[in-house]
C-alpha cells in the first residue's frame, strides 16, 4: 500500500547554494546531509510535516542527476512514495506493465530501501518507492 509522499527529489547544481535557498523558502534549516555513493549523489533533506524535500547534487559525471541536469536543467527530478511492503508493490507494478529500474530493492538515503519506476511508463514522472529498512527487515 502507498502510505505517504515520502519526499520530492530536486536536482541541483550547487548543493550549498540550493540548501541556503530552500532554507529561506521553507524558513527552516536542513536536518541532514548524506552521500549515497552508489547513486553518485550528495543530498540535503528538509522536513515539511510528513514529507521531505530532498536536494540532490551529482558527485560524478555518470550520475543520474548529472545526466538529468545536462539534458533538462535543474528542477523536480522525482516523487518518492512511502510503501508498507516494497517487494509487494514492485511485483504489483511490474505485473501491471510498469518498467522497474531495479529488480530488487536497493539502498537509498535516510535508511530506506528504494526502487525506481521508469518515467517513460509513468507519464514522464520518475517515481521512487521507498520503505524504511527497519520496517522491511525480514521481508527482503
Ligand atoms: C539519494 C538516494 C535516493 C533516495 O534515497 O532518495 C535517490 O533519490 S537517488 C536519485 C538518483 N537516482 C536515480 O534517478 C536512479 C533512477 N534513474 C535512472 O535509472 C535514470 O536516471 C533513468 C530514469 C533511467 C534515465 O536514465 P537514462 O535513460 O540513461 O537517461 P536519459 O537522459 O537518456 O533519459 C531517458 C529519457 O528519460 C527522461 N528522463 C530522465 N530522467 C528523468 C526524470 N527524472 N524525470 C522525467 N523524465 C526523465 C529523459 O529526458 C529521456 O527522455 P527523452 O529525451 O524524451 O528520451
Ligand atoms: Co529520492
Amino acid at each position: 500500500m502507498f502510505t505517504n509522499v515520502e519526499h520530492i527529489g530536486i536536482a541541483v547544481r550547487d548543493l550549498t547554494a540550493s540548501t541556503q535557498l530552500f532554507a529561506t523558502i521553507l524558513n527552516r534549516d536542513a536536518y541532514k546531509s548524506e552521500e549515497v555513493a552508489s547513486e553518485g549523489v550528495l543530498t540535503t533533506f528538509f522536513q515539511v510535516n510528513q514529507t521531505k524535500i530532498e536536494l540532490l547534487a551529482a558527485t560524478r559525471p555518470d550520475s543520474a542527476i548529472a545526466t538529468f541536469i545536462d539534458k533538462r536543467g535543474e528542477g523536480t527530478h522525482h516523487i518518492a512514495f512511502e510503501v508498507d511492503d516494497i517487494v509487494a508493490e514492485m511485483a504489483r507494478l511490474k505485473a501491471a506493465g510498469f518498467t522497474l529500474l531495479n529488480e530488487i530493492p536497493k539502498q537509498g538515503a535516510d535508511n530506506k530501501l528504494v526502487c525506481f519506476v521508469h518515467p517513460k511508463t509513468a507519464n514522464g514522472v520518475l517515481i521512487e518507492l521507498c520503505q524504511d529498512r527497519g520496517a522491511a527487515s525480514g521481508k527482503v
